[in-house]
């Protein structure tokens, strides 16, 4: 799929539509009462600042003629109270809505961290982890500033635009219709350019995409690039990722970019003729205060406007990323619980296929009406040639997949139909690549269990023989390891994979490849472990390396999704089918 690569900008599946920036007021509005406090105080200080202009047309007018020392004393104290104000209900409003947008930022991360965590697996297959990464991250910084200060800026600088218009209406309505009589000019400038501004976003947003998704590729797979000695290849891509992101940006720029000096044009053209008018088309001509008073009012008419094109600017831009973050939290979950599912009751093990078919893709059929019972306690082996099948059958009794085809059925409950947090809280799943997270080992073993006691934590890692190789470790079991277990090798990981099931306790258990990377003396001594682990349950193993299911209950021969044998291994071998030929293949390799 396209999608699924670095140097492929995404297509956008919904492209914007107004909702989406409707939406974000589902998250606006939790913070109204602050937003309404930090307008009321901007509403103030913007008053309170228009009032100056009229101070200074007295002083001159009236005071400066008169030779009035007081009054004019007493105007400019006045003046200076109206600075003192202003800053002061600017900087309240500054913090007041410093918290109100990161408040709205939080909480649009953690729905969409939450989303992401019931995304299927597909989601993730399908696309680069670094491009979902940017969304997590990046992108929504990249709207805080909108959510913080964009919108309450709009709408007092909108105030702002109304109140100039009517102190400058009451000092000279001519004067103050041409100051205005700019605006139309520059609104057609912005309709012009507006559908460029936002198709330049997004392509900035796109190429950031696919440089994040690049290096996260590239920290991955970092040992792969040495040993291969792919570092210069690698160096040339990320020049070009990198080059292209360098060039939408300056695209974007050069666009934004025009907005300031146009709406700097408009405003002098203006304010040169307000100048022109006050002097010689009005006949007597205007006062010198009223020409100073209006002076600053036109200047300060385009002041807001200069601001509502930056906060057009990053509006467009919040625009691209929010379309970005709505189409992650809008992606279907596909794997949850159904209408009117219910808790899976404590269970005994029992697994039932029935006539189960599945497909990944449409049209393309990876499991054919596979049927078998699983007893309480037994303990399954599902062997056969790569891709046959094998971790999708394991696949479906977790319900990682939908089951539209057949039914799997757990002591008589469909999986369907119960609900996944009952169903996977009596499973253990341990995979060939085990994962770890950082932090302690200790809390590595007892990450699906929270309240599990140290004494149990070390108790299941002595009966999977992991205690031995922790107590060694200079912190024991508080030893902290890096992301993915940097610093454990595969054997150990597996080990404290092995205990952090164990402790879990699950009533059906499945070990995917899970004992592959263990070499054989670490194997000996897991055996007795993995024994223990599967006492009581209904295990479903994969295993490669026939010798470590011979022991299993029954062993079922999975060939191009369909059940080819089933036996135990002594019935396999007398029948001399396919398990024979590969246990046979197999022994022949090892001798
Ligand atoms: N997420 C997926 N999307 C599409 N096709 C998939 C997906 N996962 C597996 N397949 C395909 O389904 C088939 C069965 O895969 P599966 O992993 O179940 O095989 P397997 O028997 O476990 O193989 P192996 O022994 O190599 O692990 C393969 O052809 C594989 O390409």
């Amino acid at each position: 799929m396209a999608r699924n690569r670095y140097d492929v900008d995404e297509e956008l599946e919904s492209p914007f539509r107004w909702e989406h920036f409707k939406r974000s007021f589902v998250y606006v509005s939790r913070y109204k009462k602050r937003m309404i406090t930090a307008l009321l105080v901007s509403f103030v200080g913007a008053v309170v600042a228009l009032t100056g202009p009229l101070f200074m047309q007295q002083a001159l007018d009236v005071a400066v003629p008169n030779k009035d020392v007081g009054q004019l004393l007493f105007l400019g104290g006045l003046l200076l109270l109206t600075v003192l104000v202003s800053v002061a209900a600017n900087y309240i409003r500054g913090v007041l809505m410093a918290r109100v947008g990161h408040g709205i930022v939080h909480d649009i991360r953690k729905d969409l961290f939450d989303h992401l965590q019931t995304l299927p697996f597909s989601y993730f297959d399908n696309r680069p982890h670094g491009k979902i990464l940017v969304r997590v991250v990046h992108y929504i910084n990249s709207i805080s500033e909108m959510f913080s200060n964009g919108i309450i800026n709009f709408i007092v600088e909108i105030i702002n635009i109304v109140f100039i218009c009517i102190f400058m209406l009451q000092v000279s309505v001519p004067l103050a219709l041409i100051t205005m009589a700019g605006l139309p000019v520059l609104g057609v400038f912005i309709f012009l350019i507006k559908h460029k501004q936002h198709r330049a976003w997004q392509n900035v947003s796109n190429k950031t995409s696919n440089l994040n998704a690049y290096v996260q590729e590239s920290i991955d797979g970092a040992s792969v690039t040495q040993m291969f000695n792919r570092q210069e290849t690698n160096e040339g891509i990320f020049e070009k990722l990198s080059e292209g992101y360098r060039k939408a940006w300056l695209k974007m720029e050069v666009l934004f970019n025009a907005v300031p000096p146009t709406v700097e044009i408009v405003s002098q053209v203006v304010l040169t003729l307000v100048y022109i008018a006050g002097v010689y088309w009005f006949d007597p001509m205007v006062s010198f205060g009223v020409l100073l008073a209006m002076g600053t009012y036109a200047s300060r008419f385009w002041q807001p406007i200069t601001n509502l094109a930056q906060i057009y600017n990053q509006f467009i831009n919040c625009v691209a990323y929010l379309e970005r973050i709505f189409e992650l939290i809008d992606e279907p979950s596909v794997i949850e619980d159904k209408e009117g599912a219910y808790e899976l009751p404590p269970i005994t093990g029992k697994v039932e296929f029935d006539h189960v078919s599945f497909e990944y893709e449409p049209g393309v059929r990876i499991l054919n009406d596979v049927s078998f019972t699983a007893r309480p306690g037994e303990s399954i082996a599902l062997v056969g040639p790569t891709g046959a099948g094998k971790t999708t059958i394991v696949n479906l009794i977790s319900r990682f997949y939908n089951i539209e085809l057949g039914q799997v059925r757990i002591d008589q409950n469909s999986v369907m139909d119960v609900t996944l947090h009952s169903l996977r809280s009596q499973m253990g799943i341990m995979l060939q690549d085990s994962f770890i997270f950082s932090g302690t080992l200790m809390d590595n073993i007892r990450y699906g269990r929270l309240d599990a006691t140290d004494e149990e934590v070390i108790a299941a890692a002595k009966a999977v023989h992991a205690h031995a190789f922790i107590i060694q470790m200079e912190r024991g079991y508080d030893t902290v390891v890096k992301e993915r277990g940097g610093g454990l090798s595969q054997g150990q990981k597996q080990l404290i994979a092995f205990a952090r099931t164990l402790l879990n306790d699950p009533k059906i258990l499945v070990l995917d490849e899970a004992t592959s990377s263990i070499d054989t003396a670490t194997e000996r001594l897991v055996q007795e472990g993995i024994a223990l682990l599967l006492k009581g349950r209904t295990s479903f193993i994969i295993a490669h390396r026939l010798s470590t299911i011979e022991r299993c209950d029954r062993i079922l021969y999975i060939d191009q999704g369909r059940i080819a044998e089933a036996g135990t291994h002594e019935e396999l071998m007398a029948k001399g089918g396919l398990y024979h030929q590969l246990y046979s293949s197999q022994m022949h390799l090892a001798g």
